[in-house]
């Protein structure tokens, strides 16, 4: 941007990942509403955590309430939040804590837009597959049951796409695997990752 000349600061991403001895980037969760993603995203942090990683969790909860609350739903609006989103989870992951964050990013060309503006050497794409009539079953906030009654509009696996991630780094499938399977497996994905490479 023109006139915006960025400070070099002293402290940097490595520093803090020596001082916190592991590494730090995000691990993104998508899926559609009421496939599980938060479940799993808050037992995953809660592993991390006990291994003593810094973490910190992003979600609707903390975004859509505060940051974003001026967004909605459309495609357009859709594609800020998780452009927003993904510039805080790099902040972060310069803050040296493990992302965890939890959103529907439904597109295949915003998650292209997340793993770009994050870089794709510290972002991990889970998809947690669940298919919509399990989801629509489960309808935790029973917002699938209005969105059929047309009470809500656009929304992701009625009148709004999901496009299904072709190669993410890890698949879960909810209807097929116990939840602690699913927690084990990810948090094994990560221990490699969270190695400070000696060079
Ligand atoms: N129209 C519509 N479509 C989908 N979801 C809706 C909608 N309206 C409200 N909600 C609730 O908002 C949560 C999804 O927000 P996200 O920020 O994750 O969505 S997105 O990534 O920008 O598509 C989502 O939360 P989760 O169920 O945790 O996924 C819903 O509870
Ligand atoms: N294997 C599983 N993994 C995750 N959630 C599961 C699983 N089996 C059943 N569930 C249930 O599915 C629901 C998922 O809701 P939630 O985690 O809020 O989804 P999302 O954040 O994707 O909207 C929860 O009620 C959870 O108990």
């Amino acid at each position: 941007m023109e006139n915006i000349i960025p400070h070099e600061f002293h402290i940097s991403k490595t520093e803090r990942n020596k001082q916190n001895g592991h590494t730090s980037f995000v691990v993104w969760f998508t899926g559609l509403s009421g496939s599980g993603k938060s479940t799993i995203a808050n037992q995953v942090e809660h592993e991390l955590y006990e291994q003593g990683i810094k973490t910190f969790s992003l979600d609707g909860d903390n975004i859509r309430k505060g940051l974003n609350n001026n967004l909605g739903f459309t495609a357009e609006d859709r594609q800020e939040n998780l452009r927003r989103i993904a510039e805080v989870a790099k902040l972060f992951v310069e803050s040296g804590a493990v992302v965890i964050a939890s959103f529907i990013s439904p597109l295949k060309k915003d998650r292209e837009l997340i793993k770009e503006i994050i870089g794709e050497e510290d972002f991990i794409e889970v998809f947690v597959n669940t298919s919509l009539e399990e989801c629509e079953r489960r309808d935790v906030k029973g917002l699938y049951k209005k969105a059929r009654a047309g009470e809500i509009k656009n929304f992701t696996g009625i009148d709004a796409p999901y496009e299904n991630p072709e190669n993410p780094d890890l698949e879960i499938k909810t209807e097929s695997e116990n939840l602690e399977e699913a927690i084990k497996r990810i948090v094994l994905h990560l221990q490699d990752k969270l190695k400070i490479s000696v060079q």
